[in-house]
């Protein structure tokens, strides 16, 4: 469970990022963030695996305070919060396979990484991995080689080898085409069904967050405007989240919070 009580993020040049946002996800929970540019996405996805420090508040991820979280602590943490970026963050010009496995690379002796020697079981739990983004047979495949969807499968492997409790994406599919954006969103669908993985994804395709999530967290200007079931978004509510205001109160369901700032 990932929970936000009354988070704060200043930058050092004074940019008010978030402000008290109170936000509780439970476990399996398939999230799309969604907001203007600048709104301050990518600063709550990235607090939570301390990629950002909150300046105010606390962030628990499954009853840990991650503020209070120093040193080997934070690497031992980041285990459990798989991160996957719009660039896929890759080797090209190596294998598929040295990719995936560096996620064991914090595990292993220095010496291993360094020289590239994993162990059998890990280069099976690699094998594996890619085997659940249906891209096994590329293994041996130079990274720049493959499509950019297959890359980003590549990407989802080496979070999967790391065997995440919860994977947070930031703009996973913003420089892939329509088709294979699909694709991408299929496997974090699939991730988050049949392995019970909490994904937080933030993403500017509206459609395809409320096509793939099942709750929506819109963010305004550092605030947290709208948070509901992605079959509760309309009109009014996209207006609220991306230009600030109401025209009417939206027929809400129980679980659908609607806060106008
Ligand atoms: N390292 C930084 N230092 C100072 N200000 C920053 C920094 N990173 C982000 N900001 C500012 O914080 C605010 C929120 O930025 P953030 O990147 O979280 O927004 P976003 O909604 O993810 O935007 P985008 O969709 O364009 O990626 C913006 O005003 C941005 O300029």
């Amino acid at each position: 469970m990932i929970e936000f009580k009354d988070v704060e993020k200043i930058y050092p040049n004074g940019t008010q990022a978030l402000k008290d946002i109170n936000v509780t996800i439970e476990k399996g929970e398939f999230v799309a963030v969604i907001g203007l540019s600048g709104a301050g996405k990518s600063t709550f996805i990235r607090c939570i695996n301390r990629m950002h420090d909150t300046t105010g508040g606390e962030l628990f991820v499954d009853n840990i305070n991650v503020g209070a979280l120093k040193g080997s602590a934070i690497r031992r943490f980041r285990r459990k919060v798989g991160m996957i970026f719009q660039s896929f963050n890759l080797v090209n010009r190596t294998t598929v396979i040295k990719n995936v496995l560096v996620a064991f690379a914090p595990d292993n002796p220095f010496w291993r990484t360094f020289l590239g020697v994993y162990t059998k079981k890990q280069k099976l739990q690699a094998l594996e991995a890619l085997e659940q983004v249906g891209i096994l047979d590329k293994a041996y495949t130079r990274v720049d080689q493959l499509s950019g969807g297959q890359q980003q499968r590549v990407a989802l492997a080496r979070t999967l080898a790391q065997k995440p409790d919860i994977i947070l994406a930031d703009e996973p599919v913003a420089s892939l085409d329509p088709i294979t954006s699909k694709r991408v969103m299929n496997d974090f669908t699939k991730i988050n069904k049949d392995m019970n993985i909490t994904i937080l994804m933030n993403i500017h395709h509206v459609d395809m967050a409320l096509e793939y999530a099942d709750r929506i967290i819109g963010i305004r200007a550092g605030e947290v405007v709208f948070d509901g079931k992605a079959s509760s978004v309309d009109d009014v509510v996209l207006k609220m989240i991306y230009e600030g205001h109401v025209e009417q109160q939206p027929s809400s369901g129980e679980e659908n919070q609607v806060y106008v700032g």
